[in-house]
């Protein structure tokens, strides 16, 4: 059978470097130093073992890995809803310390009040920043506009389909001009369709808003699709594998997703997320019977 050769994914073309180049002189927006998680209980679990990284100011930052691999956790302590058991998160040089309104948050699970509109929504979070007012109002519906949803406003979260949802979740986080947009498989719930949509969309907004995007997710074609550079953690202790610097070109579409270059960065991750099972260790169960024609 004939494949077609990728290049290696680590060679960068000048153009490759020097935005890499350029990303890393950019101030650093989030560091983690040292940071380890331990959950104490009958069985000890370790989450994270010295995780250690820098994220600049406006980069897109995948964090990837197989199930159980600490991506959550680290998230968790990100957002200040978990402290770390070793080692510091920093945002702006400031140790963080619970949760805080320069962190946006936006996760799997639709989390938008059932029983508020969706311009309520987002007045929400200005409402206890800003306070209550027109001019509260008035920037919700800038945000819901922002997003494509103006015409929704008045809708309740069971009136909109899943994308509009996470739409709406977007606009909430922005409204209060987070420095960070931390988010946890945000498409992971919607159909490949709405999946395709979302992730245009988080790129238009992510080119016209001051912000540091943390994501996770399991896809690999999101991944590539949308990251500077892609954080790769393996499990048992949770742990950095890889950082990659990923060259697909920006502006980003879906062309793309057939260049050699996108498919190199695609088969490297494949490779580090599931290493290949040797055939001597697969389990292989025979439920055919003799005669079956199958392979
Ligand atoms: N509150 C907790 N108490 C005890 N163990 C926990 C707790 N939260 C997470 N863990 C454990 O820490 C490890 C990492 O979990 P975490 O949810 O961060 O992984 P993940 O990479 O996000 O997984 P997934 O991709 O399945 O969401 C797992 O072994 C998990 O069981």
């Amino acid at each position: 059978m004939n494949t077609i050769k990728l290049p290696d994914y680590r060679l960068q073309s000048a153009d490759v470097k020097q935005r890499f180049d350029k990303l890393k002189q950019r101030p650093i927006e989030l560091s983690v130093e040292g940071l380890g998680k331990v959950f104490r209980g009958k069985k000890d679990v370790e989450s994270l073992r010295d995780i250690n990284l820098e994220v600049h100011n406006r980069e897109f930052l995948i964090v990837l890995g197989a199930s159980g691999c600490g991506k959550s956790t680290l998230m968790r302590i990100l957002a200040g809803f978990e402290t770390p058991s070793s080692g510091v998160a920093k945002l702006q040089g400031n140790e963080i310390h619970g949760a805080g309104p320069d962190r946006g948050m936006v996760f799997q699970s639709y989390t938008l009040f059932p029983w508020l509109t969706a311009k309520q929504n987002v007045m929400f979070g200005l409402e206890m920043t800003v306070g209550k007012g027109a001019e509260t109002e008035s920037e919700a519906l800038q945000w819901l506009s922002f997003v494509g949803l103006e015409r929704f406003a008045d809708s309740y979260p069971h009136q909109l389909s899943g994308g509009m949802k996470q739409r709406v979740a977007i606009a909430r986080a922005l409204a209060n001009k987070p420095r960070i947009l931390l988010m946890d498989e945000p498409f992971g719930a919607l159909d490949a369709q709405s999946r395709a949509q979302m992730q245009s969309l988080l790129l238009q907004i992510w080119s016209k808003v001051d912000i540091t995007i943390i994501f996770i997710t399991h896809d690999l074609d999101e991944a590539v699709y949308l990251s500077d550079r892609i954080l790769v953690l393996e499990p048992n202790p949770g742990r950095i594998a890889e950082l990659i610097e990923n060259p697909v070109a920006r502006p980003r579409s879906l062309d793309q997703f057939l260049q050699p270059e996108f498919l190199a960065v695609k088969k490297r991750l494949e490779k580090l997320i599931h290493p290949r099972m040797d055939e001597e260790q697969a389990p292989v169960f025979k439920m055919t019977k003799k005669g079956d024609e199958v392979e």
